[in-house]
């Protein structure tokens, strides 16, 4: 066993992998990541605790702070301290007979299993439920955890030229919190590092109010605005992406929550690529992600080809409860 980082290896294997991360568009800003280190909680409470602290900590009354949280590290073959959860902050998804999912359906098999281990739904089930963290110890059964509600902080979805927008009652949580991947290098392991940073608009408005298989409002919002739905060439999903988008941009700042549109994330993508040239750094680059899911072509990350070495340090993925 190697002796243990101190805390500046640790936080500048942090950093370095989010630099290597070739699937984010907010990579300008790697050196700003803040390092919480939990390498001493042992117990499933402790796990707890750390990942409320987390919460409120990136939260920060909306001025959000990217951050990571890292628990202890393991040798090669454990699984160690493991988050059962994709995301800290997950909304439930409860299937019914017929297969219609209210929630989040990508979220139905984990409401599922959470459900098996003793979860209770609340009384009237909801589009907007909490999921409970799901947090495994080294050789112990899962424990869940109920999320404080004053440690999540949530966006009430408005458009600013559209007043029945506000009728849909949509909400969405203000940091994203990625709980699943684990943290690798320097020849250290560290399976539970949950990393938090704001949301793009697209990420919220296309991807998961967007997508079919997530909350699938766009013939919804197409409706509310009149469109005609029977044509395509009417381009009515495009404009419902557009009004989705625009409410989302609209409501977290609204809300005083730090959020970026895509162009501008993608404007802050080309200083990053400027930056590493000027250090004489190769950036990694997955081209399929780094373009924005709406407007590709118009956001210049679209007009080039990437670098697709996956150097380390890294944020890995690692196979999880399923
Ligand atoms: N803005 C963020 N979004 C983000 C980043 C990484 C991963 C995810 C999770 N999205 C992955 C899903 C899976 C398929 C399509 N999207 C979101 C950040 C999360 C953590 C730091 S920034």
């Amino acid at each position: 066993m190697q002796a243990a980082q101190t805390h500046e290896e640790l936080t500048a294997m942090a950093k370095i992998a989010w630099r290597n991360n070739a699937r984010c568009i907010g990579r300008l800003f790697w050196n700003t990541l803040e390092v919480l280190d939990a390498r001493e909680a042992r117990t499933a409470d402790e796990v707890f605790e750390a990942c409320v602290h987390h919460l409120r900590f990136s939260t920060n009354g909306g001025r959000i702070r990217s951050a990571a949280t890292v628990f202890a590290a393991v040798e090669s073959c454990e699984r160690g301290i493991r988050i059962w959860n994709r995301q800290l902050i997950r909304y439930a998804g409860y299937e019914s007979g017929d297969g219609s999912v209210l929630g989040d359906p990508e979220q139905a098999a984990f409401t599922r299993r959470v459900i098996e281990l003793g979860w209770q739904p609340p009384d009237e089930p909801g589009r907007f439920d909490l999921l409970p963290l799901v947090i495994e110890m080294p050789d112990q059964a899962p424990k869940l955890y109920e999320l404080p509600r004053d440690a999540v902080m949530e966006v009430e979805i408005t458009h600013p030229d559209l007043p029945w927008f506000a009728d849909l009652g949509l909400r969405w949580h203000a940091v994203p919190v990625i709980s699943d991947m684990a943290l690798e290098g320097d020849g250290f392991r560290y399976p539970a590092c949950p990393f938090s940073g704001y949301y793009m608009g697209t990420e919220i408005a296309s991807r998961n109010f967007g997508d079919e298989k997530r909350y699938n409002l766009l013939p919804l919002v197409a409706d509310r605005m009149g469109l005609d739905r029977s044509l395509r060439r009417m381009l009515w999903k495009d404009r419902a992406l557009v009004e989705l988008n625009t409410a989302v941009l609209h409501s977290f700042r609204e809300a005083g929550v730090t959020v970026v549109d895509h162009h501008t994330a993608s404007l802050q993508f080309m200083q990053h690529l400027q930056k590493e040239a000027e250090c004489g750094r190769k950036v990694p680059g997955d081209w399929s992600w780094l373009v924005p899911p709406m407007s590709g072509s118009a956001c210049p990350v679209f007009h080039r080809y990437y670098d697709d070495e996956q150097p380390g340090p890294a944020f890995v993925e690692q196979t999880n409860w399923e």
